[in-house]
């Protein structure tokens, strides 16, 4: 099929990464991908070699005249709710009128919202609802909410082909950088927004059976890889990435360069720790690896990102260590080897527990039950052209 895919780039990379994926793992399962960006600035590094079957093109600046739109393909999906262009979405409903009336034997393309992952409740309910449009250029046509999700009943997620020997070929593609474990060493990586709590985070999970020796693979992540440095104490003498960090004996740090997506994926894929953010690194980081990882969730203003991260930690089955280092890694409750605070007066004070080497191989265990049950499912580009091919078969003509 032909498919346009809207994407208006918000903030950081998680709009263009997870709509890049999508676009080639369409553009792999031989469809042909028209990509609609508005900012491409991340493309050079997050896919440099492009991809089969997808094209990029320009979505111009809002208030910027609009170009003469080419023909609507068979499939239009709009990331996040991010309203495809007037002009263009009025070509669409010319289309559904003219099948309507039978002056045209084309179907109208089906239209897809694209909407945010989430483990929370709403998503199995909310998923393949219809959303009728009323007013504006798209009156008359429908539109179609698709949720990516952890379930059978959601969308999924994007799989692909991850190949069975994905650690191997990281390792080896590591080592060619120079970028590897030594022995005896563990590994990390660190994408993140704000790097406030990482040394502490970091003894806590040391302490907690991650070390005693530990290299922490920072990769770029927009605006706070100074932070980063400064935290972690980073040497930088030109030509000289390793460095120490103040707070954490063993540990190692390695600071990357921005890398394209399908190398971020063997990064991803060669860690014994995955500290990741926003949606697509997230997602991806259980798919391709059974490692533990710890979610720094994308902050929203009134705090609904709290349940968010609850949601994805009962999915996941997290044991108690594990959730106290999640919830503390975004600001939400202390690292586990802190005095609790009593919660009422009279109420007995949980005993400051350090946590250990049983904390990380529990929560081991469970990152590796839940990856082998989202591998087990199929992929979300499998379920979305199910559900488009059944909205073409009952919308005929
Ligand atoms: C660091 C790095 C990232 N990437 C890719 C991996 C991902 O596809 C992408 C990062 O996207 P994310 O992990 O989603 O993190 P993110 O935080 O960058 O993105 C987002 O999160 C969403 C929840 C918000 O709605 C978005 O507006 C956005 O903030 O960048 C590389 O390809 N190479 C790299 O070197």
């Amino acid at each position: 099929m032909r498919w346009d895919l809207f994407c208006r780039v918000i903030d950081n990379w998680g709009d263009i990464g997870v709509c890049w994926r999508l676009a080639a793992r369409l553009g792999a399962a031989g469809h042909t991908v028209r990509l609609w960006l508005d900012d491409d600035r991340a493309l050079p590094w997050l896919a440099p070699a492009g991809a089969p079957g997808v094209e990029v093109r320009p979505w111009p600046a809002d208030g910027a005249a609009e170009p003469v739109w080419p023909e609507p393909g068979d499939v239009v999906v709009e990331a996040f709710g991010c309203d495809p262009p007037a002009g263009f979405v009025s070509a669409m409903a010319a289309m559904a009128a003219q099948t309507r009336t039978g002056a045209d034997s084309r179907r109208a393309p089906v239209w897809i919202n694209l909407e945010y992952l989430s483990a929370e409740p709403y998503v199995e309910r909310s998923h393949g609802l219809a959303s009728p449009q009323w007013h504006g250029p798209g009156a008359g046509l429908t539109k179609w909410f698709f949720y990516p999700g952890f379930t059978a009943r959601t969308g999924g997620l994007v799989q692909g082909d991850i190949a069975p020997d994905l650690r191997q070929q990281a390792d080896d593609r590591l080592s060619a950088h120079g970028w590897q474990a030594q022995a005896g060493e563990r590994s990390a990586l660190l994408f993140a927004y704000d790097a406030r709590p990482v040394p502490a985070l970091l003894a806590s999970l040391m302490r907690g059976g991650l070390g005693p020796r530990l290299l922490l693979r920072v990769a770029a992540s927009g605006t706070l890889q100074d932070d980063v440095d400064r935290l972690l104490d980073v040497v930088r003498a030109p030509g000289e990435r390793i460095g120490r960090a103040r707070s954490a004996p063993g540990l190692r740090v390695l600071r990357l360069p921005p890398v394209a997506q399908t190398d971020f994926d063997l990064l991803l894929a060669a860690s014994d720790l995955n500290l990741v953010r926003g949606e697509d690194s997230f997602a991806r980081a259980q798919l391709v690896s059974a490692a533990p990882l710890l979610w720094q969730i994308y902050v929203q203003d009134d705090g609904a990102h709290a349940a968010k991260l609850d949601a994805w930690m009962r999915c996941a089955g997290l044991p108690p260590a594990a959730t106290a280092w999640q919830r503390a890694w975004n600001g939400l409750g202390p690292l586990p080897q802190e005095p609790q605070e009593p919660q009422t007066q009279g109420v007995q004070t949980q005993e400051p527990r350090t946590p250990t080497a049983t904390d990380w191989a529990a929560w081991a265990e469970a990152a590796a039950g839940h990856h082998r049950r989202l591998r087990a499912d199929d992929c979300l580009v499998t379920r979305l052209t199910a559900f488009v091919a059944e909205r073409r078969a009952r919308a005929p003509g």
